[in-house]
This record gives structure tokens, sequence and C-alpha cells, in this order.
């Protein structure tokens, strides 16, 4: 028997990650190849034509999976009944831009749309933030959609995560899929901490190794790797003079795909969550966690070890957090 359909939102449709992701979602990317889906695609009144030349162009992509197409600048009418939302609307990093340039404009959206999404959507609506500042975003949603369960609420990580495993492949020359368990601390932004300590390298039908051993180069480990993750994003706006789309929409569909489905036995991703203070850090900010996830339930890693040097990255990014939060409260009086 068919399913269900499922609603999903993504807002900002009309922008470069919309664009990219709206299709994926529409083929099963997202939600797995025999789910069909209802697009919930909002935007705003400037991007209204815009909007509907996506709209149009779905119609005429005739994708088997989709059942339907909302398409509206009408934030009330976006988040009826949907059970997933994407929130990728707001305003992206320019190149020279640092990401606390872009909070003013984008937590203020993030406060509106909290109580839309909090009366409209489906009661277990799971909601992933990608508007930089991802975390922040997150938070001020949450804290503004206070009906909505805390476990719902998460921003996007998972680019982070994709592109330490991208760094460690072309490295070792080994195909992606060999590498796994890497974890990206903290926030989304230039401190956020790219850890491989736990992170093994599975060549086809060879032994599982710590990736540390098999780079066999720790000072590249520590320096160099860390700021390419971190960097990634700067890079990509230097080069394409715009910000990361493609991956961006693909990273986005691998987070709702485990989150909903589950992550496979024996690995872990990557999750902006809610601070319940593991590992450490202080409750009350959305910070990037190693999570597995079980029945459309994610549950942070536990008990990994947790070495100086890595402490006093996870401390700094953070450090930076609570102040972004502060800085995003202050934005908002
Ligand atoms: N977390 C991540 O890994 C990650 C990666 C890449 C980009 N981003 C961020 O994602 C966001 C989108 O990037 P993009 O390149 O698609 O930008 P874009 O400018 O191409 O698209 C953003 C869209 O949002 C719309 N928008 C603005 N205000 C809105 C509102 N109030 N409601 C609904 N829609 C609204 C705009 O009209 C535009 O169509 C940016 O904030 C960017 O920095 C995050
Ligand atoms: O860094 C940015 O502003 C864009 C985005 O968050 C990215 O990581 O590509």
């Amino acid at each position: 028997m068919a399913k269900d359909p499922v609603r999903v939102l993504v807002t900002g449709a009309a922008g470069q990650i919309g664009y990219a992701l709206v299709p994926m979602i529409a083929r099963g990317v997202m939600l797995g190849p025999d789910q069909p889906v209802i697009l919930h695609m909002l935007d705003i009144e400037p991007a209204a034509d815009a909007l509907n030349g996506v709209r149009m162009e779905l119609v005429d992509a005739a994708f088997p999976l989709l059942r339907d197409v909302v398409a509206t600048t009408d934030v009330t009418v976006a988040c009826k009944g949907v059970n997933v939302a994407v929130m990728v609307g707001g305003f992206p990093r320019k190149e020279g831009m640092e990401r606390k340039d872009v909070m003013s404009k984008n937590v203020s959206i993030y406060k509106a749309q909290a109580s839309a999404l909090e009366k409209q959507a489906a009661p277990d609506c799971k909601v992933l933030v990608v508007a930089n500042p991802a975390n922040t975003n997150a938070l001020i949603l949450k804290e503004f959609a206070p009906s909505i369960p805390e476990k719902n609420i998460t921003c996007l990580t998972r680019l982070d995560h994709n592109r330490a495993l991208g760094q460690l492949s072309e490295r070792l020359k080994i195909h992606v899929s060999e590498v796994k368990n890497v974890i990206i601390w903290g926030n989304h932004s230039s401190t956020q901490y790219p850890d491989v300590n736990h992170a093994t390298v599975t060549p086809a039908n060879g032994e599982e190794k710590p990736v540390r051993s098999v780079v066999a180069d720790d000072n590249w480990l520590n320096t160099e790797f860390i700021t390419t993750v971190q960097q990634r994003g700067a890079a990509i706006i230097k080069a394409r003079k715009l910000s990361s789309a493609l991956s961006a929409a693909s990273a986005a569909c691998d987070h709702i795909r485990d989150w909903v489905l589950g992550t496979p036995k024996g690995t872990w991703v990557s999750m902006g969550v809610y601070s319940d203070g593991s590992y450490g850090v202080q409750p009350g900010v959305i910070y990037s966690y190693p999570v597995t996830c079980d029945k459309g339930q994610w549950s942070i890693v536990q008990g990994l070890k947790i070495d100086d040097f890595s402490r006093q990255k996870m401390d700094a990014t953070a450090k930076e957090l609570v102040e972004e939060k502060t800085l995003a409260y202050s934005c908002l009086n």
C-alpha cells in the first residue's frame, strides 16, 4: 500500500539552496524512494515570481513522488500541517562579510517564523535550520516556539561533517564511504572543531583502522585539516562569489534522512542540537555533537575520550555560541 505523503516545508525556496534542494526532496533523496511528498515552498514577496518559476519547473519535472506543491509568500499557509521544516530562508553571507554581519537580519526572521511553525506545523514536526547563523537561528526558533519539543529543533552541521570526510578521502586517495565517525563540535562557523580522534578508515574487504594511524601526519591533522574544514564555506564564497548550495542541499537531505530513517549501525553523524550539558558544554546553546539516530530520535554519543587539545577547541566554539546568543538577543531588543 502506498504511504501517506509527508509535507516538507522549504523556506527561502526561490534561493540558491532552495533551487538545489527541492528536486532532491521530490526525487526521494531526503525521505526515501517510496515516500510521497507534498512540498511547501515559502519565500518573500520580492521573490514571488521566481518562486512561481520553481513551482512551474517542479510540475514540468513530473516527479512520481511529488503529490502536490504549495508555493506561497504567506508564512501561515506555508507552515500548515508540515511534518518536516527545512529553514533556508534568510540573507546569505557575501565575500568579505563575517557571519555576525548577517545576524541581526536573520534572527528577527527566525523569531517571527517560530510562532508560525508553533501554531501551524504538525505536532511532531522535525525542524532543520540551515540559514546562518544556523545554530543561533535555531536557538531563537526554539526559544520563541516553546511548545515545539526542543529535541525537534536542530541545525545543519552535516555539511561540515561531510567536508571533513571529503578532505580525509582526498588526502588518503580513498573513497569517501571508507571514512566514518568524524565529529563536528560546536558552531557552524570558523570556530567549529572538526575532530578526527575517533574517526576510522575501513577499506573494502579490509580491517577498520583509526584515521590518525592511517594518515600518519598529526601535524597536518592538527593544523591544515582543521582550518580547511573551518574555512571551506569562505573558500566556496571566494570561488563562486556565492555561498555553497548543492553541497548544503545534499547535506540537508542527509541530515533529515538519517534523523527520520536512522543512522547505519556503528556510524554517527554530526547535528546541531540543544545542549544538555554533555561533554561539559553549557546547556542553553545549540551545539553540534556526534549523534546516532533511531526511530526518528537522535541521541548524543556518550563516553568519548576528550584530550586537552580537543577540550580547548570545544570550549572556544562553545564560548562563541554563548556570545552569539547574547548578540542575537541584543538584535531582537
Ligand atoms: N548551515 C550550512 O551549512 C549552510 C550552508 C550554506 C548556506 N547556508 C545559509 O543558508 C542560507 C540560504 O543561502 P542561499 O545561498 O540559498 O541564499 P539565497 O539568498 O540564494 O536564498 C535565500 C532565500 O531566502 C529568501 N528569504 C529572505 N527572507 C525570507 C523570509 N523572511 N522568509 C522566507 N524566505 C526568505 C530570499 O528571498 C531568498 O530567496 C544563508 O543564510 C546561508 O548563509 C548555510
Ligand atoms: O560560510 C558561509 O557563510 C556559507 C555556509 O555557511 C557554508 O558553510 O558554506
